[in-house]
């Protein structure tokens, strides 16, 4: 298990240094329109899951919703601090 800022900076570790075999690298060659697609699919997939398949379904739709906002602030050159100063 891990928490959203260890996720975080693994991304970041994994963007900077190009790791072979990264999902996270592929989806970032691809830029912004694709990840943005993603985060899109996965919060429509969070609904769904909440509203017809429970809470243990929801939280493993969420957890990707959360990987693909982060893979968009990397895309975007964002930090945590950025969009934490909105919350
Ligand atoms: N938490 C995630 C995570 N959540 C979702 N995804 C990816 O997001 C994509 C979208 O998932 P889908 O629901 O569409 O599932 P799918 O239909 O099987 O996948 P696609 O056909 O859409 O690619 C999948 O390809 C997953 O690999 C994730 N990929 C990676 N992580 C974590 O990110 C870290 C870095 O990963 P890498 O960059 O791949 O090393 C690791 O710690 C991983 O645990």
């Amino acid at each position: 298990m891990k928490t959203f800022e260890e996720l975080f900076a693994e991304l970041q570790r994994k963007a900077a240094e190009q790791t072979p075999g990264s999902g996270t690298v592929a989806a970032l060659e691809r830029g912004v329109h694709f990840i943005g697609k993603k985060v899109v699919e996965e919060a429509a997939e969070s609904w769904m899951a909440a509203e017809h398949e429970g809470p243990e379904r929801a939280a493993e739709e969420l957890s990707q919703l959360f990987y693909q906002a982060q893979v968009l602030m990397i895309a975007t050159g964002l930090e945590l601090k950025d969009v934490y100063r909105h919350l």
